[in-house]
């Protein structure tokens, strides 16, 4: 258990006849980049919570680095954390609140600190209450990022970001594993934890549905074909790559394509096609459709 940077076992939290997490058993390793994706209401911020000793496990146990999650003293020396609601002292600016955090912290890299307040854009002169709710994220993640703490906890950090400071925000996650910290992303955008995480837990309903690496999650892509014909319906059975073919109203066949479409092709063009729309589902959407197949098996 000592090896994992954050360990759980049979980590369960009930609020009364609620069960937000159920038997969590998870280890994430030092230099990985977890991503613990899962709906709104799943149990990531309960799972943090408890993760950090913010929270008080029903059952089971955590630990950081080997330290048991309850002793909030000597395992918050081991981390960094942004929470999904970021709080500032609204009096103080920016600049004062990164410095006092600075002080307080697992030991931070100023020069980098810098550079991470100009690429994220933010203005650090102005006091904490004047910022929006993007600004006080980025404050704490740059806070973050600057620390040298083996392990950074971020619930949710980028909610409120726009694209571009989504982008400076997967450049330092990806930083940050190439100086060999640990990151656990917490988040509900696939695309997000498929461009910069090794391996994915899925939760859902307070369960960890599986446990995949981001190669896993690719071999799930496919797309959804409508075509739209005049005279005889085409015949995909049979046809390699094809499933769930299904008419889909008059002169409309819908169907899924999970391999290269030549065969597909092929067969279509026996047939009088008048449209062809391909939608690619969000890998979300696919991941939560398989794994919610197999969880309920
Ligand atoms: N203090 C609390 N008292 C009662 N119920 C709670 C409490 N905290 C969380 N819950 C419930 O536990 C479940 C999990 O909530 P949690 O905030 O962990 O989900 P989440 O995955 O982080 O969701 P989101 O993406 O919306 O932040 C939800 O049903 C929530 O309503």
């Amino acid at each position: 258990m000592t090896d994992s940077a954050l360990c759980a076992v049979q980590l369960t939290k009930r609020y009364g006849r609620l069960t937000a997490l159920d038997a969590l058993d998870l280890d994430v390793l030092p230099g990985e980049v977890f991503g613990f994706l899962g709906p709104n209401g799943a149990g990531k911020s309960t799972t943090i919570r408890l993760l950090l000793g913010l929270a008080r496990p029903t059952a089971g146990r955590a630990e950081v680095f080997g330290v048991d999650a309850a002793d909030v003293a000597r395992a918050h020396g081991h981390l960094a954390y942004v929470p999904a609601d970021v709080a500032l002292w609204p009096q103080l600016t920016g600049a004062e609140i990164l410095h006092l955090q600075a002080r307080t912290g697992p030991g931070t890299d100023v020069a980098y600190r810098d550079e991470l307040v100009e690429r994220f854009a933010l203005d650090v002169s102005k006091p904490a209450r004047t910022y929006s709710t993007g600004n006080r994220q980025k404050v704490a993640l740059v806070a973050a990022f600057a620390t040298r703490a083996p392990l950074l906890v971020l619930d949710e950090p980028t909610s409120g970001l726009d694209p571009l400071m989504e982008h400076e925000f997967r450049t330092a996650v990806r930083q940050a594993r190439d100086r060999g910290q640990t990151v656990f992303l917490s988040s509900h955008q696939l695309a997000e934890v498929e461009a910069v995480c090794d391996r994915v837990g899925i939760l859902r309903a307070g369960r960890l549905v599986e446990v995949a690496t981001i190669s896993d999650l690719r071999g799930l892509r496919r797309s959804e074909v409508t075509i739209s014909y005049t005279g005889t319906a085409p015949d995909l059975t049979m046809i390699p790559g094809v499933a769930a073919v299904q008419p889909a109203g008059d002169g409309q066949l819908q169907f899924t394509l999970t391999a290269a479409p030549a065969p597909a092709l092929r067969a279509l063009a026996a047939v009088d096609v008048t449209a062809l729309a391909v939608r690619e589902p969000s890998l979300e959407e696919i991941f939560l459709d398989y794994y919610g197949e197999q969880a309920s098996r």
